[in-house]
């Protein structure tokens, strides 16, 4: 896995501001639509931005936490949402169809053997360890999980996609994301924890302290992306943070999730420290640790639905939004035409 981020384009992000002034509105009467088309002006390195051809990367796996009973969903529902996924029956299912977006489900550590064809086979180990015992897995595992996302993003590129999604499934996996953010930031697991797929308030309480006493008994270094993967993560996590820095090579929009995008991404930002000018945010999820996930990584969400799902979906909600960027580019009138110019 090569590290190298293509360079955002100062001079595209500009061109692109002057090509919005010139539309026949107000000045900044697009709002964030603006704001959203300059990022991916800078990131595309042109004002001729590219976004039709869309791929959603949902990666799946399993999480040994869940014997800690920090999860209200039952574990095979991991295995299950992948192929409804491919059914089109999940939420990133019936919303990547919507807004004509391919989708894939990876296979990174789910613990069922799937016999469908549709699902792309990149099992790293059934599931990770329950890490308030031991590591979740090794540096060595936790290497070949970024590697997963990474290649699947450039083949997903390869294959002439021009934005792509990332999303998950692992039940489980917002206590990993948690622990994540709490050894990459240094903090408490009291500022992160969250409900994840909506536990009471006594399974939050225990949660809490199951994912402290992790943090406690470990010595993590907050500076190495591996260490923290291999310890507290999950195979589904590390590949969504190899599928960012290959996006980032290679220039192309990116579309942050929910939660557990923004773990992968913190790990991201130790790898790339810019990362955040390389992704586009879409929604605020409605977990705990959100603020300061996405202020650690200088985003902004776009929208904020309060949305608990994870796959992808709030990251597909922001796919028109991307159509009326470029069909407002290319059809609208401009006052350059109407010789129109605006009274200082
Ligand atoms: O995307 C989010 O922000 C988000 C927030 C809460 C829950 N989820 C989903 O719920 C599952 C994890 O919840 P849990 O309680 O099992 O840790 C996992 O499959 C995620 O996709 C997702
Ligand atoms: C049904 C269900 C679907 C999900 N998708 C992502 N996480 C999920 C958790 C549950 C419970």
């Amino acid at each position: 896995m090569n590290i190298s981020p293509n360079l955002i384009s100062q001079t595209a992000q500009k061109d692109m501001r002057q090509r919005l002034n010139d539309l026949a509105k107000p000045v900044d009467g697009l709002g964030h639509l603006e704001a959203l088309a300059v990022k991916l002006a800078g990131i595309e390195g042109t004002t001729d931005l590219k976004l039709d051809q869309r791929c959603c990367l949902q990666f799946a796996g399993d999480h040994g936490i869940v014997e800690e009973d920090v999860s209200a969903t039952p574990k095979r529902v991991t295995a299950q949402q992948s192929i409804n996924s491919l059914d089109h029956t999940t939420t990133i299912g019936v919303l990547s169809d919507l807004f004509h977006c391919d989708l894939k489900v990876i296979d990174v550590g789910v613990d069922h053997q799937f016999s469908d064809p549709r699902i792309i086979d990149a099992k790293i180990a059934p599931g990770t360890n329950n890490f308030l015992h031991q590591s979740a897995m090794t540096r060595s595992q936790a290497k070949q999980a970024l590697q997963v996302g990474f290649d699947q993003a450039n083949q997903a590129i390869k294959e002439g996609n021009n934005v792509l999604l990332i999303g998950e499934i692992g039940i489980g996996n917002t206590s990993s994301a948690s622990a994540i953010i709490a050894a990459a930031l240094n903090l408490p697991a009291s500022e992160v924890v969250g409900r994840g797929s909506n536990i009471s308030d006594q399974k939050m309480a225990h949660k809490l302290a199951v994912i402290q006493e992790a943090l406690d008994n470990k010595t993590i270094d907050s500076s190495d992306p591996i260490d923290i993967l291999s310890q507290v993560g999950g195979y589904e996590i590390g590949a969504m943070c190899g599928a960012i820095i290959a996006a980032a090579n290679a220039g192309v929009p990116l579309v942050l999730d929910g939660f557990l995008t923004y773990s992968a991404c913190i790990l991201a930002q130790k790898f790339i420290p810019d990362i955040g000018e390389h992704v586009i945010a879409s929604h605020s999820s409605h977990e705990n640790g959100t603020k300061v996930a996405l202020k650690s990584l200088g985003l902004k969400a776009n929208f904020n639905l309060d949305l608990a799902v994870g796959e992808g979906s709030g990251a597909a909600l922001l796919l028109p939004w991307f159509d009326a960027i470029e069909n407002l580019l290319e059809k609208m009138m401009t006052l350059q035409k109407m010789q129109v110019a605006f009274a200082k």
